[in-house]
Order: C-alpha cells, then structure tokens, then sequence
C-alpha cells in the first residue's frame, strides 16, 4: 500500500476546442491536471491550447521523437505555452533525451521549467506487439532498459504502464515522477489499450500520476466519471 498521493490527469482527447474547454470545465474540480495532445494540437493549435490550459496545470502530451537538433528545437518553441509536463518518446535515444532536457532548461524559467516525461513503452503494447519490434523479454525489461537510459540522460520522470511501477520503484526508488495511462475504472472497456489497471489498484502500486480519457470524456456526465476517479484516489 502507497502513501503518495496520486493525482488525476483528465485526457481531453478532442479536435474541438469548445468541447475541450467544456470538459475541463466540469473535470477541473476533481482532476489535478488536463492532457492535451496530438488530436487537439494538430486540429485545434497552439494558441487554443493556451485558451483551454489557462490556470490550469497542462500535461502536454506530444511525445515528441525525432533526432536530438529537431527535438531540442521543437521545445524551444514551446516557451510561450509553459506546460507543467512535456512527454517526449524514451525510445529517441540518450542524445534525443539530452538534448530535450538541455532545451528545458535553456528556453524556461526555472520557475516555468516543464517536467520532462519520457514515454517507455505504449500502454497500448502488450508482449507480443513487443517482439513484433524484435523486443522478445516483454514490456517490464524494455520499460526498465528506457527508463534507465531517459533517468541518465536528464529525464524528470516516465510514462509507463501501471504494471511497471513496483519494478520501476524497486530500481529508481521514490524519485522519479511517474504517470500512468491505461488506467480502468473497474468495468470499463479497454479498447486498445493493453496494459490496464484500476485508479486505486495503480495507486497502490506507486502511480503519482494517472491519466484517464475514454472513461471520463465518454461517460454521461464527465464531471461524475471524474468524481468518481478521484474519489478512489482518495481512498
Ligand atoms: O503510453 C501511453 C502514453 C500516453 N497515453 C495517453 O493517455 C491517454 C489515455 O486515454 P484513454 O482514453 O484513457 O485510453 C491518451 O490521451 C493517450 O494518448 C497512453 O494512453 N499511453
């Protein structure tokens, strides 16, 4: 059993920037943080990211991976949106992570510095999506291998499944941030997502983080799937 709080991230996976604002409205008093991400930067833009994350703590969940000048760039160009977390793809390499976490801290205020997470392995892979990419000692040990190389290279903390925590607080200890996708409120449907757990059962394990979209953005009433979520947080 984990003392660490563990908070809740709202995903508000939408191309709509109305509909986005309105889910962070009614989640706001029960998440911690909103993601936002691919679908709604590509659709919407940066500047309806600022709209929708103004005084709010933004997840921003670019996963960024591409060779160590473009990244390192890329996150320079992030300065005028200060998220409080950034995700960039372990998998980019140690120049990749370096250069992300030099960006940090060149193009940010100490103040404003976002958070680099380094993604491991998608929640959305199970072992045998793995050894289709030639990875045959299952997610934990390739988990553990990127989280290792992000750590070294300046990375403040992982995105992972909530299957990996116990190993990676074993290895790490309590330091590294750690946030999980692929959470399930009992019940719910996984779609593709392949390694799940529940809220409570991801905070036993050590999550600081959770992050939950489909449960709470499709449910009849977000406010209460949030709720809920925190609710067992809480617990
Ligand atoms: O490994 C990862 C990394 C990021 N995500 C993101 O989290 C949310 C999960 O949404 P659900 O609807 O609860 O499945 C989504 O925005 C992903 O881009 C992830 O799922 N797995």
């Amino acid at each position: 059993m984990s003392s660490r709080r563990t908070r809740l991230i709202a995903a508000l996976d939408t191309r709509d920037p109305k509909q986005a604002a309105a889910w962070a409205t009614s989640v706001s008093p029960h998440a911690d943080a909103i993601k936002l991400g691919l679908e709604f930067v590509y659709a919407a833009g940066f500047e309806a990211v600022e709209k929708v994350a103004a005084g709010r703590e933004l997840f921003l969940d670019l996963k960024l991976h591409d060779i160590p000048n473009t990244v390192g760039a890329a996150i320079g160009s992030l300065s005028r949106i200060s998220p409080a977390m950034l995700t960039i793809h372990a998998g980019g390499g140690s120049a990749m992570v370096a250069a992300a976490r030099k960006a940090c801290d060149d193009s940010f205020t100490l103040e404003k510095r976002p958070l680099l997470l380094a993604v491991t392995v998608l929640t959305s892979l199970d072992d045998h999506a793995l050894a289709e990419m030639g990875v045959h000692d299952g997610a934990q040990a390739q988990v553990l291998r990127l989280a290792e190389l992000a750590l070294r290279n300046g990375a403040d903390g992982l995105v992972c499944s909530a299957h990996e925590l116990a190993a990676l607080r074993a290895e790490f200890g309590a330091e590294p941030i750690l946030v999980t996708p692929g959470i399930r409120p009992q019940g719910a449907v996984a779609g593709d997502q392949k390694r799940v757990m529940t809220p409570g059962a991801a905070k036993d394990a050590g999550a600081d983080w959770i992050v939950v979209g489909r449960p709470i953005t499709a449910a009849a009433d977000p406010a209460i799937a949030a709720a809920a979520i925190a609710a067992e947080l809480a617990l």
